[in-house]
């Protein structure tokens, strides 16, 4: 057991040495063995069938003349109980009544060919009736898949009934013989299948461990991989990801010929607002702020983040000047309808943003780093401007990113 967790111990050494985990985990290891058992049974019920006939027609052979019939009545159930049991491990539906049927099979099987050699009169049939017991108990304990409780117990039930019907009905049990076949390979075939299903617990144990593990360090990285991407304190994306975003739409709107609009919104004189209501309501402030702008995220490629400080930012591709001045003249009306109090911000008295704009055509002679560029300079015409309005970057003749420009105090 390389199991070192001492949780782990705690769980796999009683469930693989005594044969039990606890119950969830018991019922999960049922199930499992149960399928892997009847996915071999389905191969194996033909192994199986091979040598009993391998079985038959050696002791066939070898059998006095006038009892070759009497085996052959006789042990032709054998043969079918086992064809059966093959027939029906080939329907999925009844994987899960396999137990059911590969026990009673077996348990009818071993009950059989224990009664057998009671009804023999001849020495040479019994001795060959003897073997075929050694047949059924390895085949019931090492082939069929049975958990070890059941295989046990079908084998010394079978048996003890088939003793109890020879004893009964036929001529009885030489004991002499029958602890050598019967009691002797029982003992070793519940050693086999003890250890059979010890290996296959352990097996099932450790699978289990490395899915578990595999599933934690799955959502470990998912988890990381999410924040890295997210602002701890708003949930918004942060920078990183507004950086990989913005070069993304960028060659988009350039391949799809379209416009490329980014906002920059600061909070008016928040310093000011910090020092008044605390830091702690600052942040509670920003949070404020950020599920508003949250929804103004409407359509696939466009983006809110938190830029860094009391900064966010807005990215939206396909949006030009006269859909952007919409948007940022409706985002500063819906940050003062908010009604956050700011005592000193006159001359509201409310928490109000300046917002930059500033909109592009994507080419392969522009970059993204400028529009920012841009986007921040009309954000600084906007504070120049009184704050609590929002700014079209005004291009100089040479670059035109916008078409149209102007100061617009927004009422
Ligand atoms: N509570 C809080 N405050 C922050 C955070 N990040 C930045 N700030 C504060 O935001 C304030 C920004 O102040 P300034 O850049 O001086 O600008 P302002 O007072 O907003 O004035 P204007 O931008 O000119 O309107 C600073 O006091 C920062 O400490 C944050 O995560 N939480």
């Amino acid at each position: 057991m390389a199991e070192t967790d001492p949780r782990s111990r705690r769980v796999v050494v009683p469930g693989v040495r005594w044969l039990r985990f606890p119950r969830r985990l018991e019922a999960e290891y049922r199930e499992y063995q149960c399928l892997e058992a009847v996915d071999s049974f389905r191969v194996n019920a033909f192994y199986i069938l091979v040598l009993y006939l391998l079985l038959v027609t050696g002791i066939y052979a070898l059998a006095p003349e006038d009892v070759r019939g009497l085996w052959l009545g006789t042990y032709i159930w054998v043969g079918i109980i086992v064809m059966l049991a093959g027939i029906l491990a080939q329907f999925r539906a009844l994987d899960r009544y396999f137990p059911v049927y590969a026990g009673a099979g077996s348990f009818l099987a071993v009950m059989l060919s224990m009664a057998i050699p009671g009804f023999l009169e001849e020495p040479g049939s019994i001795q060959l009736a003897n073997v075929s017991v050694i047949y059924a108990l390895v085949i019931v304990y090492a082939m069929v898949g049975l958990r070890f409780p059941v295989a046990a117990l079908v084998c010394w039930a079978g048996g003890l009934l088939g003793w109890g019907i020879a004893e009964q009905f036929g001529r009885g049990i030489d004991w002499q013989v029958a602890h050598r076949t019967y009691t002797g390979i029982s003992l070793l075939g519940m050693f086999l299948c003890y250890t059979e299903e010890v290996r296959g617990r352990l097996l099932f144990f450790n699978q289990r461990q490395l899915v578990r593990q595999q599933q934690r360090t799955q959502s470990l990285a998912e988890r990381l991989h999410r924040l890295s991407r997210e602002d701890s304190l708003t949930g918004l994306a942060n920078r990183r990801y507004f950086d990989e975003a913005l070069d993304r739409e960028w060659r988009r709107c350039q391949r799809e010929r379209q416009p490329l609009t980014v906002m920059l919104v600061d909070v008016d004189l928040f310093k000011s607002y910090n020092d008044h209501y605390g830091h702690l309501q600052g942040d509670e402030c920003l949070r404020a702020l950020a599920d508003e702008l949250r929804r103004y995220s409407r359509r696939g490629g466009d983006l809110v983040a938190r830029f860094g400080g009391e900064e966010f930012v807005l990215l939206y591709p396909g949006v030009d000047e006269t859909e952007a001045a919409r948007l940022a003249s409706r985002l500063c009306r819906t940050v003062r309808a908010l009604g956050l109090t700011h005592a000193h911000n006159p001359p509201s008295g409310e928490v109000t943003i300046s917002v930059g704009v500033a909109v592009t055509m994507p080419m392969e002679n522009r970059s993204a780093i400028k529009l920012l560029d841009a986007a921040d300079q009309a954000l600084y015409q906007a504070k120049q401007s009184g704050r609590d309005s929002w700014r079209l970057y005004e291009p100089p003749p040479t670059v035109r990113l916008v078409r149209e420009n102007g100061v617009r105090k927004d009422d």
